[in-house]
């Protein structure tokens, strides 16, 4: 099967061939028996051949809440099998037989690992050597609602082809056989916008993998919510670009029709975690004949054998005597002489086992910046609920409190109204920033599910999200704070402005930092916001408005240093009172007047006086990135594959 590097290289630079060819090279006459014969002449010229021995999951089952006691049940148990290059595997049974956990252990997705052997090429499975071969569609889509079906597929295509030129035609071609050239400038759609349909979804998430010709393509039910014409002409495709490249194929799939049932090579039957047929996808109906259970007429036989092996609603000895007999029949001794002789072949070969440490990507730094940067904008820019919603909002509360504030005499006695307008300012404002929270944690699931594909790092996401992140913050300090600082009145001094935009931008950035960790870390949208309000609320608490710092009590106090607040509210305050004197108020309705006081005896009263502005905003710069920082070194630590 080539070392490790050659099946690296072979997977990437084979990668970037013309798919526009069309035709085909599998015979179509063929029986599923002949094509897997005909498909070993393929091994090598692309994909890579996957072999798994003895898989087996073992999950922990706890037996009550207070009882503390758990039992082990075993998922999978013991599932051995083969799949060359330019096959296609199908595996299939019952619900809850184990399809999904199997794909999962294939590709290195259960969390505690799986017991057994599994090699792609003779080197042992990890998620290192997975993200440089392979690629995986997962059952349920991820992908940017506010994109176009071809935008969709060409960032795709910027992420997995190395080679600027065959990204076009490539993607051109992928509209074409997955039928989507009628939808190619239609929207994905989503809660905003009604874009394409559920089936279409289904094909563009396998375009966006398959364009990049893997040498392994995963797929996770593809034809789901697919008609019977979309199910069968997907298939014939995958089938066919297996065929030319000689790509592995790996796809569960639930009940296809007869003609999309043999299109597939080999067949793995699971059910109750156990094998109930492993081999060409041709034997599996006079292997059950064999068994004592022919297919009816009028049956399809894919329907026939689930129906056989369904122990929830079928007989209950006829499956457990279907998957007692696997063991001792001649299509298992089939399975391992050949599972052997390519274990033979393999160890033959000057091999290279070493592990491949760290994860390469099609495409340089640079590149993916620049893509992810482009499409975060245009996500941006487009999707009402990240900017514009935010801006409409912003902008409403500037223009309300600048209205409530309006034009406010700058004297003594209305002191205490204006750092009542500074501190709602800087933390209503910035407590909106949980308004993110949806689309964040949307596009985590993206995020995640690209990252194992091996379009991106973790670190380019992260700064790409940041430098939008900044010019979005920017925008939203500008429309709102313009319109609410000359609106209330605040010192008209040109610098002063600029240092309150300058503060507001800040206090926005750290928020949006604190937002993208808690979304990295709560996936659950409401969860997510109590945690954000929470947080916010305590910050409010303790950031000297309220209450002075010597009077928090000294098990709050530490609080004070780390709440965003202390640091941008006494800023806002500096920046208005800092220097600045403040007539006194005539008596007016037999009340007492109020005597002239200065601005800096106003800090004083605050305990804002031992700050310094420029410190403030460089620990909020600190902040920012702390933010920024936790979140990458989170999303690399714990957003894998693995479930
Ligand atoms: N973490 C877990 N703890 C306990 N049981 C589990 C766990 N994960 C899976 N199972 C059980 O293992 C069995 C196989 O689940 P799996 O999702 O792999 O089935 P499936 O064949 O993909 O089903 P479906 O076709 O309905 O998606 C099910 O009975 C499921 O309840």
């Amino acid at each position: 099967m080539g070392d490790v590097e050659n099946g690296v290289e072979n997977g990437m630079e084979n990668g970037e061939e013309s798919m526009v060819e069309n035709k085909v090279v599998a015979d179509d006459s063929l029986t599923g028996v002949e094509h897997v014969a005909a498909s070993k002449s393929l091994k090598g010229t692309h994909g890579s051949c996957l072999l798994w021995r003895d898989v087996a999951v073992t999950v922990k089952t706890k037996k009550g809440w207070f009882s503390g006691k758990s039992a082990q049940k075993k998922i999978l148990d013991e599932v051995s099998g083969l799949v060359a290059p330019g096959e296609m595997l199908f595996i299939m049974g019952p619900s809850g037989a184990g399809k999904s956990t199997f794909l999962d252990a294939l590709t290195d997705r259960i969390a505690h690992g799986a017991e057994g052997n599994i090699t792609l090429d003779g080197v042992k499975v990890d998620q290192n050597l997975l993200v440089r071969k392979s690629k995986y569609v997962e059952q349920e889509d991820h992908m940017y609602a506010s994109l176009t079906v071809r935008e969709t597929l060409m960032f795709a295509a910027q992420f997995y082809c190395k080679e600027a030129a065959v990204r076009r035609p490539r993607v051109d071609e992928t509209l074409t056989v997955l039928g989507l050239t009628e939808q190619a400038d239609v929207k994905v759609g989503g809660l905003f916008v009604r874009g394409i349909s559920g089936g279409q979804k289904r094909r563009l998430a396998v375009g966006t993998q398959l364009l990049a010709l893997p040498s392994i393509l995963f797929l996770d039910e593809p034809t789901s919510g697919l008609d019977a014409a979309a199910c069968e002409h997907l298939i014939a495709y995958l089938r066919k670009v297996a065929k030319e490249f000689g790509l592995t194929i790996v796809c569960t799939i639930h009940q296809p029709a007869t003609e999309v049932f043999m299109m597939s090579d080999r067949l793995l039957l699971l059910s109750q975690g156990r094998t109930a047929y492993f081999g060409p996808t041709a034997g599996v109906e006079g292997y059950f004949e064999r068994l004592g259970y022919p297919c009816p007429e009028l049956t399809s036989i894919a329907e026939h054998v689930i129906h056989k092996i369904n122990g929830d609603f079928g007989e209950k000895e006829v499956v457990e005597e279907i998957l007692d007999s696997w063991p001792s029949t001649k299509e298992y001794t089939k399975m391992q002489d050949e599972m052997r002789e390519e274990e033979d072949l393999v160890s033959s070969k000057d091999q290279t086992t070493e592990k491949i440490r760290g994860r390469s990507y099609a495409t340089g730094f640079a590149s993916q910046l620049f893509t992810l940067l482009h499409r975060i904008f245009l996500n941006t820019l487009r999707n009402p609920l990240v900017l514009w919603m935010r801006v409409a909002m912003y902008c409403m509360l500037g223009l309300f409190t600048g209205t409530a504030w309006l034009l406010l005499d700058r004297v003594a006695c209305n002191v205490v109204d204006f750092a009542g307008a500074l501190f709602f300012i800087s933390a209503f404002m910035v407590f909106m920033s949980i308004s993110v929270l949806p689309s964040y944690i949307e596009e985590r699931y993206l995020v995640m599910h690209e990252r194992a594909n091996g379009a991106y790092g973790v670190i380019v996401f992260n700064l790409a999200h940041s430098l939008v992140g900044f010019v979005m913050a920017f925008i939203l300090a500008l429309t709102a704070g313009s319109i609410n600082y000359w609106l209330v009145g605040y010192n008209p001094e040109f610098g002063r402005y600029c240092f309150f935009i300058l503060n507001l931008f800040l206090a926005l950035t750290v928020a949006e930092g604190m937002m993208t960790l808690i979304a990295s870390i709560i996936p659950i949208l409401i969860l997510a916001f109590a945690v954000a309000a929470c947080v916010y609320g305590a910050f409010m608490v303790v950031m000297g408005f309220f209450i002075r710092l010597d009077n928090i009590g000294w098990w709050w106090r530490w609080m004070h240093y780390i709440s965003l607040h202390s640091y941008s509210f006494s800023s806002f305050m500096i920046n208005e009172f800092g220097g600045t004197e403040w007539p006194a108020c005539p008596p007016v309705d037999g009340q007492p007047g109020t005597p002239a006081i200065s601005g800096d005896q106003v800090l004083e009263r605050y305990d804002y006086n031992q700050f310094n502005m420029w410190i403030n905003c460089a620990i909020l710069v600190g902040m920012v990135v702390f933010y920024r920082g936790a979140t990458t070194l989170w999303q690399w630590k714990f957003h894998d594959a693995r479930k």
